[in-house]
């Protein structure tokens, strides 16, 4: 099939480079013309595992990248859209939804034949049949229905484990204003004949993306009031209760095999310094927005949102305990991703914790495994002293504290043994055990 995508983010490039992988011709569209440039050139705007190999492997044949929204929407069968949908302090910020919902329109005027339309970016529940599908009317002079379609088709992807998550995802939420619509959506995704397919109407797959963000934030926000409980009471690890609560069979089911489905950590149910990304805490936030606006309080999740507010605090907390006076102190501060296997940057619990440091005039080295160069954009040298190693960071510091879980950071007590030190290390994600350090304070403990 072929199908045009807008929008080369997290979710328009994998997207497209996936749909091409799986024997799709593709076409990514982007009015930031240095990004499709160097996606023309086989080499991504943003660090996400193996997007480069597979770019590469496809580019400038079953794939290509370009500004010409237009011509693209006209020689494609299918156009999904992926642009960013930020949260603008009031509400969910549809500009650039509405703006390419217009230009799309615009293009189908000079369309033959049947079209389809696909929402892909996140969108609070309404928006597709509401907004983008009169916009589509409205400019192409045509009727949904009967010239094009309208569909929504939300992305479950995690930065970090993009690629991985949309070759093999858990589920393909398949919207539309009619059958045809989902039939036509359905070919885009024939190559994963095994996934369960959820065929449902625009407003009930805009909900599902909702309600399954929600549900993860609310599963982090209520593990770090716990671990935040236990830390008060003492003598309880968070991290002991979580294991004991997940081998419940509710949550850990036992095979017919007599094998247990026990996830690693236990999922979603980590404490630590609280949720960061470019999506849960804006579609928390929105999804609230728009509850208030129909007439639901959603106190639940306000609860959620102001958790996770102060959670950065709880690392502050302890280091403050063992230094109430910060100014001249050495910190490190490993980790500034908002997660491990990303670059981004985007609401990082690590932004207000280096910034409260900064204030209290403490000495700040910091290292991060890739996210150096987008956190230089937010805390500027002379603020912060950017490390190349974790040696060189934690090397005379008075503590250290643990912000992302990247795996690198494993290393760290046997680098502090040959360094002969033992500085404070306040975990603020429970990577490390609690004994690997002569002082040693966690979330959660
Ligand atoms: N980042 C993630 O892991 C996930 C994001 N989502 C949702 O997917 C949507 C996209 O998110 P990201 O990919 O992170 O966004 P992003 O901000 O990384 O990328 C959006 C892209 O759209 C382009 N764009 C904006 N206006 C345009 C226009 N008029 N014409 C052409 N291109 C235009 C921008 O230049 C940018 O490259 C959002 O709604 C987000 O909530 C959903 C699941 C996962
Ligand atoms: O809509 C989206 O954009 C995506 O949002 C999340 O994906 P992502 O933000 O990439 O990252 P997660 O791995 O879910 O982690 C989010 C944040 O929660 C934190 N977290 C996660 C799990 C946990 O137990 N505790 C915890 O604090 C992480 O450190 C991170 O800051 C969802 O997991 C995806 O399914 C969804 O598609």
């Amino acid at each position: 099939m072929k199908i045009s995508v807008v929008g080369t983010g997290y979710v328009g490039l994998v997207s497209g480079v996936c749909l091409a992988d799986v024997g799709h011709e593709v076409v990514c569209i982007d009015n930031n013309a240095a990004k499709v440039e160097q996606i023309n050139a086989g080499k991504s705007p943003i660090y996400e595992k193996g997007l480069d190999e597979l770019l590469q492997k496809h580019i400038g044949t079953t794939l290509l990248a370009s500004t010409d929204l237009s011509k693209a929407v006209v020689e494609s069968d299918l156009t999904l859209i992926a642009v960013g949908t930020p949260f603008d302090g009031d509400l969910i910020d549809l500009q650039y939804v509405k703006q390419v919902s217009r230009e799309i329109g615009t293009a189908l005027k000079n369309k033959d034949g049947y079209h389809v339309v696909v929402v892909k970016s996140t969108v609070v529940p309404g928006t597709t049949d509401e907004v983008v599908l009169p916009l589509l009317e409205e400019h192409s002079g045509k009727k949904a229905g009967a010239g094009f379609g309208v569909g929504m088709n939300p992305e479950f992807l995690r930065e970090g484990e993009a690629i991985g998550d949309f070759q093999n995802p858990d589920r393909i939420v398949l919207g539309g204003i009619d059958d045809a619509t989902r039939a036509k959506l359905a070919e885009v995704y024939a190559p994963f004949p095994e996934t369960d397919k959820v065929m449902v109407n625009n407003k009930t797959a805009e909900m599902i993306k909702y309600a399954s963000n929600s549900l993860l934030a609310t599963l982090i926000s209520f593990s770090n009031e716990i671990g935040n409980l236990c830390s008060s009471i003492g003598g309880i690890d968070a991290l002991d209760v979580m294991n004991g609560v997940h081998l419940d069979k509710r949550f850990s089911p036992i095979l017919e095999t007599g094998e247990r489905i026990k996830p690693v950590m236990t999922t979603y149910l980590e404490a630590g310094c609280g949720f960061g990304g470019s999506c849960f805490p804006k579609d928390v936030k929105a999804l609230i927005a728009h509850g208030v606006n129909v007439g639901e309080p959603m106190s639940l999740l306000k609860s959620v949102i102001d958790i996770n507010k102060h959670q950065p605090m709880q690392v502050m907390d302890r280091l403050r305990k063992h230094f109430p006076e910060l100014e001249g102190k050495k910190v490190a501060v490993l980790g500034l991703a908002f997660k491990p296997g990303t670059d981004d940057m985007r609401e990082s619990p690590a932004i207000p914790i280096v910034n409260e440091l900064v204030a209290a005039k403490a000495v700040v080295t910091a290292f991060d495994p890739v996210a150096q160069e987008e956190a230089q954009k937010i805390f500027t040298e002379g603020r912060v002293v950017y490390c190349d190693s974790i040696e060189q960071t934690v090397s005379g510091v008075d503590a250290i504290l643990l912000l992302t879980r990247w795996p690198e950071f494993k290393a760290l007590p046997e680098i502090l043994k040959g360094q002969g030190a033992s500085p404070l290390l306040v975990d603020g994600r429970r990577l490390l055990p609690k004994d690997c350090v002569e002082t040693y304070e966690g979330i959660g403990i």
